[in-house]
């Protein structure tokens, strides 16, 4: 089932398109990361599939809906973590999620928000004594709250401590098995490719690379490296290679392939290949091989 729709959306800020003609699609139970660098149009997307924002052009559908003109029911089914959260300093961690659940119709008990985040030792903690990242933890509890279909990441663990970034990935992947709709956004792309099963890249208001996880990173095959042997050069190998300080780098389709060939050929002169790592491609490996102007 489609929980996002997002078609042909364009938005601007008075005069400056943020978001030229967009299209995608997010189905229920499915993480989808939508990256690219700062001021690319990810946050004007998020605040326009939440309600805060209207469309200029194309349609968004939320659950069906649609959330500029029924937001009142958009708003009860989706969970919602922006850059920066408004919070009371002086209220504790326990009293701000009461206030929340005052606001959230059927909302999860108390306890089990604080403790699905991580926050369960601090809730008699005032909310201007907790770090950036506890911070970032209270914002994803009230998200939660009320057990939404749909949930808006935007940078959630940005602040977070490596701990606190690996419970939250588990969150996310809980509530993702169990049908929630999640769209993130984050600078880590590390966290994308490890969370999100499909992905879209912006930049300067526009896709310009989406698809599946797994497939799109399949496809752009995979790399070898080692560390080039002082009396190697470059050109005299048996395979193309960029050269990074001492480092010698082959991309290739079939990377086990690649490694294959450069051992062989080492081995018939005797030499080794120091260091010698072959991987998949990354999320990291695709952005930096993006046109500049879209990173
Ligand atoms: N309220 C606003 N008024 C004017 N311009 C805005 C406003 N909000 C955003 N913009 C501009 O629109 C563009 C897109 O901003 P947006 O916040 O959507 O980008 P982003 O991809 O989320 O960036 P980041 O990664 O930095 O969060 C930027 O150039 C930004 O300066």
């Amino acid at each position: 089932m489609t929980a996002i729709r997002v078609e042909a959306l364009r938005k601007s800020h008075g005069r400056f398109e943020a978001v030229k003609g967009i299209s995608f699609e997010v189905a229920a139970g499915e993480v989808f990361a939508l990256l690219g660098r700062n001021g690319a149009g990810k946050t004007t997307t998020v605040e326009v599939l939440a309600g805060f924002l209207r469309p200029d052009g194309g349609s968004v559908r939320v659950l069906g809906l649609d959330p500029s003109t029924e937001r009142a029911e958009v708003r009860r089914r989706t969970g919602i973590m922006l850059q920066e959260a408004g919070f009371f300093p002086d209220l504790t961690v326990a009293a701000t999620v009461d206030a929340w659940r005052g606001f959230t119709a059927a909302p999860r008990p108390r306890d089990e928000a604080l403790e699905l985040t991580g926050l369960a030792g601090r809730a008699g903690v005032r909310v201007r004594q907790l770090s950036g990242g506890e911070k970032r933890r209270l914002d994803l509890a009230l998200a939660l709250l009320g057990r939404p279909d749909v949930l808006f990441l935007d940078e959630p663990t940005t602040g977070m401590d490596p701990e606190g970034r690996a419970a939250t990935w588990e969150v996310v992947r809980e509530l993702a098995r169990r049908g929630t709709a999640v769209l993130l956004t984050t600078h880590y792309l590390e966290e994308a490719q490890r969370l999100a099963s499909a992905m879209a890249i912006m930049d300067g208001g526009e896709i310009v690379a989406s698809g599946g996880m797994a497939e799109t990173l399949a496809a752009r095959g995979g790399r070898v490296s080692f560390r080039l042997p002082a009396a190697v050069a470059a050109a005299n190998l048996p395979l193309p290679v960029t050269v990074d300080g001492d480092v010698a780098v082959c991309r290739a389709e079939d990377p086990d392939l690649a490694a294959q060939t450069l051992l062989s050929w080492a081995a018939e002169r005797g030499l080794r290949l120091p260091g010698l790592e072959v991987r998949a491609a990354t999320l990291e490996d695709l952005f930096l091989d993006l046109p500049t102007s879209a990173r």
